[in-house]
């Protein structure tokens, strides 16, 4: 690790590494954010999807909703910001189960978590990591692969984010969306998403959001969405570019070296032996 130093750019909260972006103010005030019963919130471990699936639900024609900047990114002003949106708020978050603000679970507000295959996420976050202005510096694929897997970067453990929702995978309020399914069969999941929310949508309604929230279509609108800072989902960067890099499954192959694959999948088999979520990510190796 070079120039930017781990403590300029970082703070611990809780035991988890969190960006100087989330104030400690903020975060300790989490639980007196004010949910709507009709909330909904798009949670995942960072590099999981979460720009698509947003896209998703802003595409479909009935939705009447608005995107709103993530619940942890900035200061104590945030929950006064996030009363000001008239229409049903989609709220992302990179937020784990127990640090999720009490009232939303109270309220049993919908959730969709989505995850994705960690070595896959692991090459996303190396590059978003290394390009990233508000992230320390990392030189190369090996160090950050150390960093990952003992969670020291942002938002903490994989292994910790998936296993805090795994209990509460088969609530009625949560449904769980799969980077790899998405890509496999993108219609039956965006349906599997309106009819969790309780939107109507035509068959040609969904082809259009397929082909409107495809990766090259959201890659190419970038550069006209890109870049305002009051208006991002991104917890740790207002700049888009950085995260439409390959949208593609199994890209680790290219970066995990076969000591590297040994080591996760050994790591994997240990934590995730009871996980049923586990299961989502298809061929996991
Ligand atoms: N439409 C579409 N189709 C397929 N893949 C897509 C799509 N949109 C975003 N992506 C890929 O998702 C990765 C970014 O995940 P997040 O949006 O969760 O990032 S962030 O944590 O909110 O910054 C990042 O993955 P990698 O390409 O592997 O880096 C994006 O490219």
């Amino acid at each position: 690790m070079s120039s930017k130093s781990q403590s300029s750019v970082l703070h611990k909260f809780k035991g988890v590494i969190f960006s100087t972006m989330s104030s400690e103010e903020l975060l300790n005030s989490l639980d007196s954010f004010e949910a709507r019963e009709d909330d909904v919130f798009l949670v995942s471990y960072p590099k999981s999807g979460t720009h698509w699936i947003a896209k998703v639900i802003e595409n479909i024609p009935s939705a009447r909703i608005t995107l709103t900047p993530p619940i942890e990114l900035g200061d104590i002003s945030k929950f006064e910001e996030l009363k000001t949106y008239c229409e049903r708020r989609v709220i992302p978050t990179h937020l784990s189960y127990s640090m999720l603000p009490m009232n939303i679970k109270q309220k049993q507000c919908k959730i969709i978590y989505i995850v994705r295959n960690p070595k896959d996420i692991a090459v996303s976050f190396f590059h978003y990591y290394r390009d990233n202005p508000n992230l320390p510096s990392i030189e190369t694929w090996h160090e950050f692969f150390e960093l990952f897997l003992k969670g020291d970067v942002v938002y903490g453990s994989w292994f910790d984010h998936v296993l805090s929702w795994e209990e509460h995978k088969n609530a009625k309020n949560i449904l769980i969306i799969s980077y790899e399914e998405m890509k496999k069969d993108p219609s039956k999941n965006i349906k599997k998403i309106t009819t969790f929310l309780g939107l109507n949508v035509t068959d040609s309604e969904i082809n259009q959001i397929v082909w409107k929230t495809s990766f090259t279509e959201m890659k190419n609108n970038t550069a006209k969405e890109n870049c305002d800072p009051n208006h991002t989902i991104c917890a740790l960067t207002s700049n888009r570019n950085l995260v439409f890099r390959k949208g593609a499954v199994g890209d680790w192959i290219n970066y995990f070296t076969s000591k590297q694959k040994r080591v996760f999948d050994e790591l994997f088999t240990e934590k995730m032996k009871h996980s049923e979520l586990a299961k989502h990510f298809g061929d996991y190796s």
